[in-house]
């Protein structure tokens, strides 16, 4: 459980999405360790209607908004995760629903595009989306109350089940561009895709995949995540949806032969597949390769698919729109023979994944940590951490009244 989860606990959360729920009462007096809201504004989140209409003032509050507590709806629980600009909790809404609660610092987001695409963001529905259900605001942090994807990651569900075919991996781009077209015709981009970012909604068969969240942090035009970063995005030159179909290209590929696109600096990895290693230039100098034994066994159809969406121009790449009528995509082309050598390549991709997120997740959760505090655990036996040492930020927040029609694409 959380409360009482070690360093090494949390990170497995990261890695392994623990599944237990154990839920703590953020009312501020109930006292629990290391997800209490500490005191002051935490646990006072004013809900922001952005861009809607506001109700009354609150007593004694700046004018726009009404003051909700997190406590009067929602009570958190286990941790789900750590991304680069969040921490994402369980969350239980009125002792009855479950949510997904992610928290980002509001010093890592991107306000104009908060103010300019949340508000429409929350209103988008599609089967392929997760739902953003609510929003609320403190003075440093932002907290979007989602909904919650259960299953596992695309990639981990690949890995565990058995038969695996070109017919799977073209269900899953299909799912991933519907949920980018009702986007993209909206004027967004997510700009994060990645394999972390497709999870399905449950662990039932056929179960719709979901794509999180979109990223909302300033990182997010800058090249943070190679290879899935486009050309372009890599330049400086701002990400939009033709970088999505870009990053969709680079996941296509991993699921047709469970290794990255791009050389790698090293050289590749101990079984001799290229492109294990940390991603150098993007196809900057290269043409795109399909490499054998790997992709020997693989439809014309499916390789012609990745090449469109790997142009280094972004306009040379097709839409969200066009690629849905791609043969492949429609299913009229994908072969049906399992792909055995794609699934254990995309075991060993899979373990390194996970092994770096674990390592990442060790590092924010020490960043978390005072150095007085990181010393005293070197030299000796000071105590265990203080719950507000360990601590990630603590929401607090309210319902809405979902319209399931509204935004529908
Ligand atoms: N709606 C959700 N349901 C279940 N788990 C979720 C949900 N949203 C996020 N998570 C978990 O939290 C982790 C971190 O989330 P996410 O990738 O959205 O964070 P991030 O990297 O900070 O995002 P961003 O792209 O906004 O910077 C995910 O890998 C996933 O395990």
């Amino acid at each position: 459980m959380c409360a009482g989860s070690t360093v090494f606990g949390r990170c497995l959360g990261v890695a392994f999405r623990r599944r237990a729920p154990v839920w703590f009462d953020l009312q501020p007096a109930s006292g629990f360790g290391p997800l209490s809201s500490p005191p002051g504004d935490r646990d006072r989140y004013t809900m922001v209607e952005l861009g809607l209409p506001l109700g009354p003032p609150a007593e004694g509050g700046a004018g726009r908004a009404a003051t909700r507590h997190l406590h009067d709806s929602y009570i958190l629980g286990e941790l789900l995760g750590r991304g680069a600009t969040s921490t994402v909790y369980k969350c239980l809404f009125k002792g009855k629903r479950e949510c997904a609660c992610k928290i980002l610092k509001k010093s890592a987001l991107d306000r104009r595009r908060v103010d300019n695409e949340l508000p429409d963001l929350r209103e988008l529905r599609h089967p392929n989306m997760v739902e953003i259900r609510d929003v609320f605001e403190t003075a440093d942090e932002l907290t979007l109350v989602l909904e919650l994807a259960e299953g596992a990651e695309l990639l981990e569900r690949i890995a565990e089940r058995g038969f695996y075919s070109e017919q799977t991996a073209a269900r899953a781009v299909r799912q991933i561009l519907g949920a980018l077209q009702c986007l993209h015709s909206r004027g967004h981009a997510h700009r994060a895709l990645r394999p972390e970012k497709l999870v399905f909604a449950s662990e039932a068969e056929e179960a719709p995949l979901k794509l999180l969240a979109v990223g909302l942090g300033v990182n997010h035009l800058l090249p943070t995540a190679p290879p899935y970063c486009a050309p372009e995005a890599n330049k400086g030159e701002g990400a939009g949806p033709a970088s999505d179909m870009w990053s969709l290209g680079v996941v296509a590929y991993i699921l047709l032969c469970g290794f990255e696109p791009f050389a790698s600096e090293n050289g590749g990895s101990s079984s001799g597949q290229p492109g294990q290693g940390e991603p150098t230039e993007p196809l900057g100098h290269h043409a795109l390769h399909f490499p054998g034994p790997w992709w020997d066994e693989v439809s014309d159809s499916a390789k012609d698919l990745v090449t469109q969406l790997l142009q280094v121009d972004p306009a040379s790449r097709p839409t969200a729109e066009e690629c849905l009528q791609h043969p492949w995509v429609r299913g009229d082309t994908p072969r049906t023979q399992h792909m055995d050598a794609t699934v254990r390549s995309l075991r060993e991709f899979n373990a390194r994944r996970k092994f770096r997120a674990a390592t990442q997740a060790v590092v924010a959760t020490q960043r978390l940590v005072s150095p007085e505090k990181r010393l005293s655990r070197v030299l000796g036996p000071l105590g265990p951490p203080s719950p507000q040492e360990e601590a990630p930020a603590a929401p607090a927040a309210p319902p809405s009244v979902h319209d399931d029609k509204r935004g529908r694409c």
